[in-house]
């Protein structure tokens, strides 16, 4: 479980996203914070997180197996080929993110503002995507999946792109005392990067994931719901929950990509590999090949 998968921790985020801009409970990230606290007790931030738990694991043993297969099937190591091999990751990935990040939305969404329901519909992450199952059938627990795709196949492209580019201009090297410090401010703009990359889709993707709980479906599909978001609320409603998300994308990928690439590199002998960009490239003095 290297560093935290998708939003689990970025409770704010998806309430931003999908709250009712005619009535909206927050004002803001402070303040949606504040109010969750409030209303809910620190607990209620952590709301849905059993299921990306349950599912980081497997997503970033994913992400990281292949994108680093990919680099070696694609041989060369070139820019377009970090981000084909990211792409191939963050699309294969979305088998699991998509139907947690639904459970997640879900969770999170159950028992707030006007989707108040009477009383609480799921019991935990697994009880509300069996729910789905049992309701809606396998469609029912992909919902979304398309815009996942859109977000995570380029999404992650950049994410491993970005990487590769700071990682070679920072030089990270074994013997380089500051190694550390410059792999974790590589990982964390990369985050940052890949989110900003994708982040309307992002929006658009938990709006129609949170689109039915309490029963009142508003949107017939993603273009609609891309119309009825610009329609309401501007061009700026592809910025809703975006600072909670980057103050969380810093430290869980600055974390990811530092611990893989030095789990890596010591699993090595005496640090002849970095991660890099993709887990298997020798360092050479001039930097990595
Ligand atoms: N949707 C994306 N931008 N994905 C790439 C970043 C993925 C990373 N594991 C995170 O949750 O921050």
């Amino acid at each position: 479980c290297l560093g935290f998968y998708s939003n689990e921790f970025c409770h704010p985020q998806v309430r931003l996203q999908v709250q009712n801009v005619n009535k909206p409970m927050y004002r803001g990230t402070f303040h949606c914070f504040q109010s969750i606290i409030r209303q809910e007790s620190m607990l209620g931030l952590y709301k849905g997180i059993g299921s990306p738990m349950m599912g980081l694991t497997f997503i970033n043993a994913i992400v990281f197996g292949v994108q680093g297969n990919t680099m070696r099937m694609l041989g060369r190591d070139t820019p377009l080929n970090q981000f084909l091999a990211g792409a191939s990751a963050g699309a294969i990935q979305c088998v699991i993110c998509c139907p947690m990040e639904l459970a997640k939305t879900r969770m999170q969404m159950q028992g707030t503002g006007e989707k108040k329901s009477k009383r609480k519909m799921y019991k935990n992450s697994l009880d509300c995507l069996v729910r789905i199952y049992n309701k809606e059938g396998i469609r029912g627990i992909n919902r979304g999946m398309v815009t996942t795709l859109v977000r995570e196949t380029p999404g992650f492209g950049v994410y491993f792109l970005a990487y590769d580019v700071l990682t070679r201009s920072l030089g990270c090297e074994p013997e380089d005392p500051y190694m550390i410090p410059k792999l974790l401010f590589a990982g964390g703009m990369s985050g940052i990067a890949s989110w900003l990359s994708t982040y309307p889709v992002d929006v658009i993707k938990s709006r129609l994931q949170a689109d039915g709980v309490g029963g009142v479906y508003q949107y017939n599909g993603i273009m609609d719901c891309v119309r009825q978001s610009i329609q309401k609320e501007g061009w700026r409603v592809f910025t809703r929950g975006l600072t909670s998300t980057l103050l969380r994308a810093f430290p869980v990928n600055a974390t990811t990509f530092a611990t893989v690439t030095l789990f890596l590199m010591y699993m090595r002998e005496g640090g002849d590999y970095v991660l890099g960009k993709h887990l298997s490239i020798k360092l050479k003095p001039s930097g990595l090949t």
